[in-house]
């Protein structure tokens, strides 16, 4: 495994023996696991910004100026409501919770690794855009980051073992 994800195993050693079923030694229980993370994600109100491409669309609300402005709200970046093209000129992997969503969905997500990259993406792009670290928006982002790192780390350390457990148990013949 190339990049190595947090929680990287303890190396303690995991009972593989008889079957592969039990979570510890499963080396696809991840996929599942990815899932129902993304399902608890998407249950948390701070990820309704996260869902969809950041597009034209004013995002109504998120923004909170100094004082409450009477006018509709919008992004402190932006005059106007069109997102995008500041958007594009400053996020250069534009990536939301849909796309992650897919992508797992459609088994194109090789190990947790690739899976945890790409949603890092998502909060770092929501950092690299945010002007302001008092936006609601950055807020929530930053719940939903905790909330994410929280869980992805046992996915991840509980993955590796089971790739370890599976190189042991497998000896080479040369
Ligand atoms: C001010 C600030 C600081 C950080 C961010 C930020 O991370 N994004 C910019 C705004 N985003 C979107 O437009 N999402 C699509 C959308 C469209 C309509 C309704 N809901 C969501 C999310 C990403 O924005």
């Amino acid at each position: 495994l190339d990049s190595d994800g947090p929680g990287t195993s303890s190396g303690r050693r995991v009972k593989c023996r008889g079957r592969r079923q039990s979570l510890k030694c499963n080396p696809d229980a991840w996929k599942k696991q990815c899932k129902e993370l993304l399902s608890l994600i998407y249950e948390r109100e701070d990820s309704e910004p996260f869902r969809q491409p950041a597009d034209l669309l004013s995002y109504p609300g998120y923004q909170e100026q100094e004082g409450e402005s009477s006018e509709s709200v919008v992004p402190e970046r932006q005059q106007d409501s069109s997102l995008s093209e500041d958007y594009q000129d400053v996020i250069d992997t534009p990536v939301d919770f849909s796309t992650v969503k897919e992508t797992l969905e459609a088994g194109n997500y090789g190990s947790p690794l690739e899976f945890y990259k790409d949603v890092r993406q998502i909060f770092n792009n929501s950092k690299a855009y945010t002007s302001n670290k008092k936006s609601r928006i950055y807020s929530m982002m930053l719940r939903l980051s905790a909330l994410f790192e929280s869980r992805i780390k046992n996915i991840i350390s509980e993955y590796k073992s089971a790739i370890q457990s599976q190189k042991r148990r497998r000896p080479r013949y040369r």
